[in-house]
């Protein structure tokens, strides 16, 4: 875990001095702040766990602060020190939105006490908020299946889990890229602070700016009030840029000053904000040739792919196919009340041969098409119905296939054309109907399953 800040706002050196160095001998990291204006800077960019404001300051108090500090961070424990106990004032500070009142001398023992159970209690509600939404989410075991190719990549991860160094997950469309990142936040020592992720390719280079850093208020048309940039959210978490290689050019240099200095700026703010992320970044392209071919920045490049997780597509692990489909079935059974739903042997097969260029989207999109039209009882392989094969069979991925394959994909394609009308069908396959009809047999496709429905 990252150590504690804490932000002093007094005018007294000598105050400071004492307090700085107590703290930072029992292991605080110590801003400090003399007046308000210097205060609401040092909390704005030092992003303090706590913040110690002095009653009395040069240009106002601390009650005239306090707001203005909750403004910029409510989440923040405030603790005000005041030369003279009194009861009206503790009273108006609470109301303020101080959490704790503590009078001068400080007895520094005391402070410490104040500060470390500020601290707890602020993390344990970050931790709070992060489990239910964890428990909301559930997360996903990345390394399901037992190939060598996924023990491989599991290995490789916990080596990493610990790591704070930026990590690139590289893999097809579909692989299951967000999964292992959000894994690698929830197993890792970030895992009590926000995971938030964005998808680079979503957004146009003003949204995108203005979702990762934030901005000021009235920073462009339509400003109508300050925001916090995703990057503040994630401060101490993990940030998960999705599609990064289609991040616009003109972002690429501020995030790479965020990786190097750990600073960013919002929109129209004329200050740096210091920001603490672990930066995980995905892409299903090629971006070492991106960066060769200068279409993403080198410098970016080198400094996102420290560490590199490239997730294997389906079918360079046929072996994991049938655990998979049994595991995602026993689920969508489980979803819908019921026992786990089952898989004939011509079912598992066509789910090995298949070449899957949706990945793991693909594979639970089929199965759930195939639970929800087919009339219960396990399913066979005419159940299941290929994304590749609603348009035209992807030219790659028909590298894979067998020529079985290949036959009853043609045959499906021409019957779900023909609305599944077989003396039609035939026609365009140029074969007469009984031969049709007996590869229909032969290959268990269900030809009503492409019959149009009533109106
Ligand atoms: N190991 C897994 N176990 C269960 N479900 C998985 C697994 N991996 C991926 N999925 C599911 O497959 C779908 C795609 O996964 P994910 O979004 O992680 O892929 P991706 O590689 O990030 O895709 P894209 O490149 O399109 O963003 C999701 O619905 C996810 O829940």
């Amino acid at each position: 875990m990252t150590r504690t800040r804490i932000l002093l706002v007094d005018d007294e050196p000598g105050i400071r001095l004492g307090m700085r160095g107590f703290l930072t001998a029992h292991g605080f990291d110590v801003d400090e702040a003399t007046s308000l204006a210097e205060a609401q800077e040092a909390f704005r960019t030092s992003r303090p766990d706590v913040a110690v404001v002095d009653y009395r300051l040069t240009d106002g108090t601390a009650l005239e602060l306090l707001p203005r500090l909750k403004d910029i961070d409510a989440s923040v424990p405030l603790v005000v020190l005041t030369g003279h106990g009194s009861i009206e004032l503790a009273v108006q500070a609470v109301k303020e939105g101080a959490e704790q009142f503590l009078t001068k001398p400080v007895e520094l023992a005391v402070l410490k006490v104040v500060l470390d159970r500020l601290v707890s209690q602020r993390r344990e509600r970050q931790r709070l908020l992060a489990e239910r939404s964890r428990i909301l989410r559930g997360t996903v075991n990345p390394f399901m299946g037992g190939s060598a190719t996924i023990r491989a990549l599991q290995a490789q991860a916990e080596r990493i889990i610990e790591s704070d160094s930026p990590v690139l997950i590289t893999g097809e469309t579909g692989s299951g890229k967000s999964v292992l990142a959000r894994w690698l936040h929830e197993g890792g020592p970030r895992k009590d602070a926000p995971f938030v992720d964005l998808n680079c390719a979503a957004l146009s280079k003003d949204l995108l700016d203005s979702e990762l850093f934030g901005h000021e208020k009235g920073a462009f048309t339509g400003a109508v009030a300050a925001k916090q940039g995703l990057l503040e959210v994630a401060d101490r978490g993990t940030l998960f840029l999705d599609e990064i290689g289609d991040m616009d050019s003109a972002v690429q240099p501020k995030l790479l000053k965020v990786l190097e200095e750990k600073r960013f700026r919002r929109l129209g703010d004329v200050r740096d904000r210091r920001v603490d992320v672990r930066l995980i970044a995905a892409t299903h392209q090629d971006l070492a040739v991106a960066a060769r071919d200068k279409r993403f920045r080198s410098d970016l490049y080198f400094r996102v792919s420290t560490l590199i997780l490239h997730v294997p597509p389906l079918r360079e692990r046929p072996e994991d196919i049938v655990g998979m489909a049994h595991q995602f079935l026993a689920e969508l059974g489980a979803a819908r009340g019921r026992g786990s739903v089952g898989l004939r042997p011509d079912a598992e097969m066509a789910l090995t041969c298949y070449a899957w260029p949706g990945n793991i989207r693909e594979l639970r999109n089929v199965l759930e098409r195939a639970v929800l039209l087919s009339g219960g009882g396990p399913l066979s392989r005419g159940d299941l119905r290929f994304e590749a094969t609603a348009g035209e069979p992807a030219s790659d991925a028909d590298d894979h296939l067998t020529l079985e394959e290949l036959e009853r994909r043609h045959i499906e394609r021409i019957l779900r054309r023909e609305h599944g009308h077989v003396e039609r069908a035939a026609a365009r396959l140029g074969i007469p109907r009984s031969s049709l009809y007996e590869r229909l047999k032969r290959l268990g496709i269900n030809r009503s399953g492409f019959q149009k429905p009533d109106p």
